[in-house]
Protein backbone atom coordinates (compact mmCIF):
# COMPACT_ATOMS: atom_id res chain seq x y z
CA UNK A 1 0.00 0.00 0.00
CA UNK A 2 1.13 3.79 -0.91
CA UNK A 3 1.78 5.81 2.43
CA UNK A 4 -0.12 8.59 2.70
CA UNK A 5 1.89 12.09 2.14
CA UNK A 6 0.36 13.30 5.29
CA UNK A 7 -1.72 11.89 8.37
CA UNK A 8 -2.59 14.51 11.36
CA UNK A 9 -3.76 12.56 13.88
CA UNK A 10 -5.71 13.69 16.62
CA UNK A 11 -3.61 16.88 17.22
CA UNK A 12 -4.11 19.16 19.47
CA UNK A 13 -1.95 22.63 20.82
CA UNK A 14 -2.04 24.76 23.93
CA UNK A 15 -0.39 28.14 23.95
CA UNK A 16 0.34 29.80 27.31
CA UNK A 17 -0.76 33.16 27.13
CA UNK A 18 -0.58 35.48 30.45
CA UNK A 19 -0.54 32.42 32.44
CA UNK A 20 -3.50 31.15 31.15
CA UNK A 21 -3.80 27.98 28.71
CA UNK A 22 -5.35 28.61 25.34
CA UNK A 23 -6.17 25.98 23.08
CA UNK A 24 -5.47 26.36 19.38
CA UNK A 25 -5.93 22.97 18.39
CA UNK A 26 -7.85 20.32 19.29
CA UNK A 27 -8.17 16.79 18.21
CA UNK A 28 -7.78 17.62 14.36
CA UNK A 29 -7.23 14.80 12.05
CA UNK A 30 -7.27 14.66 8.44
CA UNK A 31 -5.08 12.70 5.37
CA UNK A 32 -3.54 14.00 2.31
CA UNK A 33 -2.68 10.97 -0.14
CA UNK A 34 0.25 11.25 -2.54
CA UNK A 35 -1.52 12.66 -5.74
CA UNK A 36 -4.26 14.60 -4.22
CA UNK A 37 -4.50 18.31 -3.28
CA UNK A 38 -6.28 18.88 -0.21
CA UNK A 39 -7.38 22.57 0.60
CA UNK A 40 -7.10 23.72 4.46
CA UNK A 41 -9.60 26.54 5.02
CA UNK A 42 -10.45 28.78 8.56
CA UNK A 43 -11.39 32.09 9.51
CA UNK A 44 -8.10 34.15 10.67
CA UNK A 45 -7.32 32.61 14.26
CA UNK A 46 -8.72 28.54 13.80
CA UNK A 47 -5.38 27.49 14.11
CA UNK A 48 -4.11 27.58 10.33
CA UNK A 49 -0.88 28.61 10.93
CA UNK A 50 -0.27 26.71 14.44
CA UNK A 51 -1.23 23.48 12.25
CA UNK A 52 1.29 24.47 9.62
CA UNK A 53 3.71 24.75 12.09
CA UNK A 54 3.66 21.60 13.53
CA UNK A 55 3.48 20.11 10.16
CA UNK A 56 6.29 21.48 9.12
CA UNK A 57 8.33 20.55 12.01
CA UNK A 58 8.89 24.41 13.82
CA UNK A 59 6.33 23.54 16.16
CA UNK A 60 5.61 20.73 18.64
CA UNK A 61 2.32 19.32 19.48
CA UNK A 62 0.64 18.92 22.64
CA UNK A 63 -1.25 16.39 21.64
CA UNK A 64 -1.82 13.39 18.92
CA UNK A 65 1.25 13.00 15.77
CA UNK A 66 2.07 13.93 12.10
CA UNK A 67 3.18 11.82 9.69
CA UNK A 68 5.13 12.92 6.64
CA UNK A 69 5.53 10.10 4.14
CA UNK A 70 5.57 8.00 7.12
CA UNK A 71 7.73 9.53 9.14
CA UNK A 72 6.72 10.56 12.39
CA UNK A 73 7.84 14.55 12.79
CA UNK A 74 8.32 14.95 16.26
CA UNK A 75 10.03 11.72 16.63
CA UNK A 76 12.29 12.48 13.45
CA UNK A 77 12.36 16.17 12.36
CA UNK A 78 14.91 15.52 10.25
CA UNK A 79 14.24 12.86 8.06
CA UNK A 80 10.71 14.35 8.24
CA UNK A 81 12.20 17.55 6.77
CA UNK A 82 13.40 15.60 3.79
CA UNK A 83 9.72 14.43 2.61
CA UNK A 84 8.07 17.98 2.79
CA UNK A 85 8.14 21.15 1.05
CA UNK A 86 7.14 24.03 2.56
CA UNK A 87 6.43 27.28 -0.10
CA UNK A 88 5.52 30.27 1.69
CA UNK A 89 6.68 32.22 -1.17
CA UNK A 90 7.65 36.18 -1.16
CA UNK A 91 10.07 37.97 -2.68
CA UNK A 92 13.37 36.72 -0.38
CA UNK A 93 15.06 33.38 0.35
CA UNK A 94 16.64 33.26 -3.12
CA UNK A 95 19.99 34.27 -4.32
CA UNK A 96 19.27 37.14 -6.41
CA UNK A 97 22.30 37.42 -8.74
CA UNK A 98 22.23 33.55 -8.94
CA UNK A 99 20.56 32.51 -11.92
CA UNK A 100 18.13 30.03 -11.71
CA UNK A 101 19.48 26.89 -12.51
CA UNK A 102 21.93 28.22 -9.94
CA UNK A 103 19.81 28.70 -7.07
CA UNK A 104 17.59 25.43 -7.68
CA UNK A 105 21.21 23.62 -7.70
CA UNK A 106 22.40 25.36 -4.97
CA UNK A 107 19.72 23.87 -2.61
CA UNK A 108 19.69 20.87 -4.39
CA UNK A 109 23.28 20.36 -2.87
CA UNK A 110 21.92 21.94 0.38
CA UNK A 111 19.07 19.24 0.73
CA UNK A 112 21.87 16.28 0.43
CA UNK A 113 21.26 15.54 -3.57
CA UNK A 114 24.14 14.14 -4.68
CA UNK A 115 26.58 16.88 -7.22
CA UNK A 116 26.42 14.35 -10.04
CA UNK A 117 22.52 14.41 -10.69
CA UNK A 118 22.60 18.26 -9.35
CA UNK A 119 22.19 19.62 -13.02
CA UNK A 120 19.39 17.37 -14.33
CA UNK A 121 17.07 17.49 -11.49
CA UNK A 122 17.15 20.91 -11.55
CA UNK A 123 16.53 21.68 -15.27
CA UNK A 124 13.26 19.10 -14.67
CA UNK A 125 12.08 21.38 -11.76
CA UNK A 126 12.48 24.87 -13.61
CA UNK A 127 10.52 22.84 -16.46
CA UNK A 128 7.60 21.79 -14.29
CA UNK A 129 6.93 25.08 -13.29
CA UNK A 130 7.50 26.75 -16.96
CA UNK A 131 11.07 28.01 -16.01
CA UNK A 132 13.44 26.28 -17.99
CA UNK A 133 13.77 28.76 -20.87
CA UNK A 134 15.11 31.15 -18.41
CA UNK A 135 16.78 28.89 -16.26
CA UNK A 136 20.33 30.90 -17.35
CA UNK A 137 18.53 34.08 -16.17
CA UNK A 138 19.58 36.08 -12.71
CA UNK A 139 16.68 36.22 -10.38
CA UNK A 140 16.70 39.27 -9.85
CA UNK A 141 15.73 40.08 -13.23
CA UNK A 142 12.20 38.12 -12.02
CA UNK A 143 8.87 39.39 -11.75
CA UNK A 144 7.56 38.36 -8.54
CA UNK A 145 4.75 35.77 -10.42
CA UNK A 146 8.39 33.67 -11.38
CA UNK A 147 10.43 34.01 -8.13
CA UNK A 148 7.00 32.13 -6.77
CA UNK A 149 7.31 29.56 -9.85
CA UNK A 150 11.34 29.43 -8.52
CA UNK A 151 10.58 29.10 -4.58
CA UNK A 152 8.27 25.95 -5.93
CA UNK A 153 10.87 24.77 -7.99
CA UNK A 154 13.60 24.91 -5.60
CA UNK A 155 10.82 22.92 -3.09
CA UNK A 156 10.77 19.94 -6.06
CA UNK A 157 14.40 19.77 -5.78
CA UNK A 158 14.22 17.63 -2.63
CA UNK A 159 11.68 15.02 -4.31
CA UNK A 160 9.26 15.64 -1.13
CA UNK A 161 6.23 13.32 -0.67
CA UNK A 162 4.46 16.64 0.59
CA UNK A 163 4.37 19.64 -0.76
CA UNK A 164 2.91 22.82 1.63
CA UNK A 165 1.80 26.16 -0.15
CA UNK A 166 0.78 28.90 2.03
CA UNK A 167 -1.09 31.96 -0.05
CA UNK A 168 0.55 30.71 -2.69
CA UNK A 169 -0.73 33.32 -5.28
CA UNK A 170 -1.04 37.07 -3.04
CA UNK A 171 0.61 39.56 -4.79
CA UNK A 172 0.41 38.36 -8.65
CA UNK A 173 -1.55 39.30 -11.29
CA UNK A 174 -4.13 37.36 -13.18
CA UNK A 175 -1.51 36.07 -15.98
CA UNK A 176 0.86 34.98 -12.93
CA UNK A 177 -1.57 33.87 -11.01
CA UNK A 178 -2.74 31.37 -13.53
CA UNK A 179 0.82 30.10 -14.35
CA UNK A 180 1.31 29.51 -10.74
CA UNK A 181 -1.81 27.26 -10.86
CA UNK A 182 -0.86 25.40 -13.90
CA UNK A 183 2.36 24.24 -12.19
CA UNK A 184 1.01 23.44 -8.52
CA UNK A 185 -1.46 21.50 -10.70
CA UNK A 186 0.82 19.20 -12.04
CA UNK A 187 1.99 18.14 -9.10
CA UNK A 188 -0.21 15.51 -7.86
CA UNK A 189 0.56 13.88 -11.51
CA UNK A 190 4.15 13.48 -10.26
CA UNK A 191 2.90 11.63 -6.98
CA UNK A 192 2.67 14.70 -4.54
CA UNK A 193 0.51 15.19 -1.81
CA UNK A 194 -0.47 19.27 -1.86
CA UNK A 195 -1.54 20.42 1.17
CA UNK A 196 -2.91 24.55 -0.06
CA UNK A 197 -3.82 26.82 1.63
CA UNK A 198 -5.19 30.57 0.60
CA UNK A 199 -7.09 33.26 1.22
CA UNK A 200 -7.64 33.20 -2.71
CA UNK A 201 -10.66 30.59 -2.79
CA UNK A 202 -10.54 30.88 -6.65
CA UNK A 203 -7.24 28.91 -5.67
CA UNK A 204 -8.52 26.04 -3.54
CA UNK A 205 -11.54 26.24 -5.74
CA UNK A 206 -9.38 25.85 -8.81
CA UNK A 207 -6.79 23.38 -7.79
CA UNK A 208 -8.21 21.26 -4.40
CA UNK A 209 -10.31 18.20 -5.18
CA UNK A 210 -10.68 18.24 -0.88
CA UNK A 211 -11.30 20.49 1.57
CA UNK A 212 -11.09 20.51 5.17
CA UNK A 213 -12.15 23.39 7.30
CA UNK A 214 -10.58 24.18 10.99
CA UNK A 215 -13.16 26.34 13.05
CA UNK A 216 -12.04 26.96 16.29
CA UNK A 217 -8.98 24.78 16.49
CA UNK A 218 -10.96 21.76 14.94
CA UNK A 219 -12.25 19.85 11.86
CA UNK A 220 -15.64 21.00 10.97
CA UNK A 221 -15.96 19.87 7.25
CA UNK A 222 -13.26 17.53 5.57
CA UNK A 223 -15.19 16.45 2.08
CA UNK A 224 -14.97 16.48 -1.84
CA UNK A 225 -14.88 20.07 -2.69
CA UNK A 226 -18.39 19.72 -5.09
CA UNK A 227 -19.93 17.96 -2.10
CA UNK A 228 -18.99 20.87 0.64
CA UNK A 229 -21.01 23.08 -2.25
CA UNK A 230 -23.67 21.32 -1.92
CA UNK A 231 -24.03 20.10 1.78
CA UNK A 232 -24.42 24.48 1.79
CA UNK A 233 -27.64 24.76 0.37
CA UNK A 234 -25.39 24.32 -3.53
CA UNK A 235 -27.49 26.28 -5.79
CA UNK A 236 -27.15 28.54 -8.61
CA UNK A 237 -26.70 32.30 -8.60
CA UNK A 238 -28.20 33.98 -11.33
CA UNK A 239 -26.97 37.74 -11.97
CA UNK A 240 -29.32 40.00 -14.12
CA UNK A 241 -29.04 43.36 -16.15
CA UNK A 242 -31.48 45.29 -16.76
CA UNK A 243 -32.32 48.61 -17.43
CA UNK A 244 -35.34 49.35 -15.13
CA UNK A 245 -35.08 48.22 -11.44
CA UNK A 246 -36.25 44.95 -10.37
CA UNK A 247 -39.54 45.55 -8.31
CA UNK A 248 -41.72 42.54 -8.37
CA UNK A 249 -39.50 39.98 -6.53
CA UNK A 250 -43.23 38.51 -4.84
CA UNK A 251 -44.05 35.11 -2.69
CA UNK A 252 -44.43 33.40 -6.20
CA UNK A 253 -40.48 33.87 -6.41
CA UNK A 254 -39.23 32.87 -2.92
CA UNK A 255 -42.19 29.85 -3.60
CA UNK A 256 -40.22 29.07 -6.63
CA UNK A 257 -37.21 28.75 -4.41
CA UNK A 258 -35.45 31.92 -5.84
CA UNK A 259 -34.02 34.50 -3.65
CA UNK A 260 -32.39 38.14 -4.18
CA UNK A 261 -29.45 38.39 -2.61
CA UNK A 262 -28.64 41.70 -4.18
CA UNK A 263 -30.23 44.68 -5.81
CA UNK A 264 -28.68 47.88 -7.37
CA UNK A 265 -27.24 50.06 -9.86
CA UNK A 266 -24.53 48.13 -11.61
CA UNK A 267 -20.97 49.86 -10.60
CA UNK A 268 -20.64 51.69 -13.84
CA UNK A 269 -24.58 53.26 -13.11
CA UNK A 270 -25.53 52.48 -16.08
CA UNK A 271 -27.94 49.33 -15.88
CA UNK A 272 -29.63 48.03 -12.65
CA UNK A 273 -27.82 44.37 -11.01
CA UNK A 274 -30.17 42.45 -9.38
CA UNK A 275 -28.55 39.12 -7.66
CA UNK A 276 -30.76 35.54 -7.14
CA UNK A 277 -29.88 32.77 -5.64
CA UNK A 278 -31.76 29.73 -6.97
CA UNK A 279 -32.51 26.70 -5.11
CA UNK A 280 -32.83 24.33 -7.27
CA UNK A 281 -32.38 25.16 -11.29
CA UNK A 282 -35.09 23.88 -13.41
CA UNK A 283 -36.75 24.68 -16.87
CA UNK A 284 -39.05 27.05 -14.70
CA UNK A 285 -36.90 29.29 -12.93
CA UNK A 286 -35.83 30.98 -15.94
CA UNK A 287 -39.83 31.67 -16.67
CA UNK A 288 -40.68 32.82 -13.28
CA UNK A 289 -37.38 35.13 -13.70
CA UNK A 290 -38.17 36.47 -16.95
CA UNK A 291 -41.80 37.38 -15.44
CA UNK A 292 -40.12 40.29 -13.07
CA UNK A 293 -39.38 42.79 -15.39
CA UNK A 294 -41.30 44.22 -18.46
CA UNK A 295 -40.55 43.09 -21.56
CA UNK A 296 -36.99 44.50 -23.26
CA UNK A 297 -35.07 45.74 -20.43
CA UNK A 298 -33.28 42.56 -19.36
CA UNK A 299 -29.66 43.49 -21.22
CA UNK A 300 -27.81 40.10 -19.70
CA UNK A 301 -28.37 37.09 -17.47
CA UNK A 302 -25.13 35.68 -16.19
CA UNK A 303 -25.50 31.96 -14.55
CA UNK A 304 -23.20 30.52 -11.85
CA UNK A 305 -23.24 27.36 -10.06
CA UNK A 306 -22.51 28.28 -5.90
CA UNK A 307 -18.55 28.75 -5.33
CA UNK A 308 -16.61 27.81 -2.68
CA UNK A 309 -16.37 31.59 -1.90
CA UNK A 310 -19.88 31.83 -0.75
CA UNK A 311 -20.20 28.60 1.06
CA UNK A 312 -17.42 29.38 3.17
CA UNK A 313 -18.50 32.87 3.66
CA UNK A 314 -22.00 31.01 4.67
CA UNK A 315 -19.61 28.90 7.05
CA UNK A 316 -18.24 31.28 8.59
CA UNK A 317 -21.17 33.69 8.83
CA UNK A 318 -22.78 30.76 10.85
CA UNK A 319 -19.94 29.97 12.76
CA UNK A 320 -19.32 33.78 13.77
CA UNK A 321 -23.49 33.65 14.74
CA UNK A 322 -22.63 30.55 16.98
CA UNK A 323 -19.90 31.83 18.80
CA UNK A 324 -21.50 35.09 19.70
N1 LIG B 1 2.21 32.13 20.65
C1 LIG B 1 0.92 32.14 21.00
N2 LIG B 1 0.57 32.36 22.29
C2 LIG B 1 -0.72 32.37 22.66
N3 LIG B 1 -1.77 32.14 21.84
C3 LIG B 1 -1.48 31.92 20.54
C4 LIG B 1 -0.13 31.90 20.05
N4 LIG B 1 -0.16 31.64 18.71
C5 LIG B 1 -1.48 31.52 18.40
N5 LIG B 1 -2.26 31.67 19.48
C6 LIG B 1 -3.75 31.57 19.52
O1 LIG B 1 -4.10 30.32 18.96
C7 LIG B 1 -5.26 30.45 18.12
C8 LIG B 1 -4.93 29.95 16.71
O2 LIG B 1 -3.93 30.81 16.13
P1 LIG B 1 -3.34 30.59 14.65
O3 LIG B 1 -2.39 31.70 14.41
O4 LIG B 1 -2.87 29.21 14.53
O5 LIG B 1 -4.64 30.77 13.78
P2 LIG B 1 -4.79 31.00 12.20
O6 LIG B 1 -5.96 30.24 11.78
O7 LIG B 1 -3.51 30.72 11.54
O8 LIG B 1 -5.08 32.52 12.10
P3 LIG B 1 -4.50 33.55 11.05
O9 LIG B 1 -5.14 33.18 9.75
O10 LIG B 1 -4.96 34.86 11.62
O11 LIG B 1 -3.01 33.38 11.08
C9 LIG B 1 -5.66 31.90 18.19
O12 LIG B 1 -6.67 32.01 19.15
C10 LIG B 1 -4.40 32.61 18.62
O13 LIG B 1 -4.71 33.78 19.35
Amino acid sequence: MTRLALVVDGVGRDYTDKKKAVTALSEVSFSVGRGEIVGLLGVNGAGKTTLLRIIATLLTATRGRVLVDGVDVAADPKEARTRLSVVFGGDRGHYPRLSALDNAMLFGSLSGMPTRSLANAARDALASVGLLDVADRSVNTFSKGMKQRLHLAVGLMARPALVMLDEPTVGLDPLETERLRAAVAKLPGEGIGVLLTSHNLQDIERLASRVVILQEGRVSHDLPLDDLVEQSGGGTTVTVLSSEPCHAATEATEASGIRVLVSEPSADESSWRTEFEVAEWTRDSLRVLAQLWPSGVIRDVRVQPVGLEQVFKHLAGAESGASG
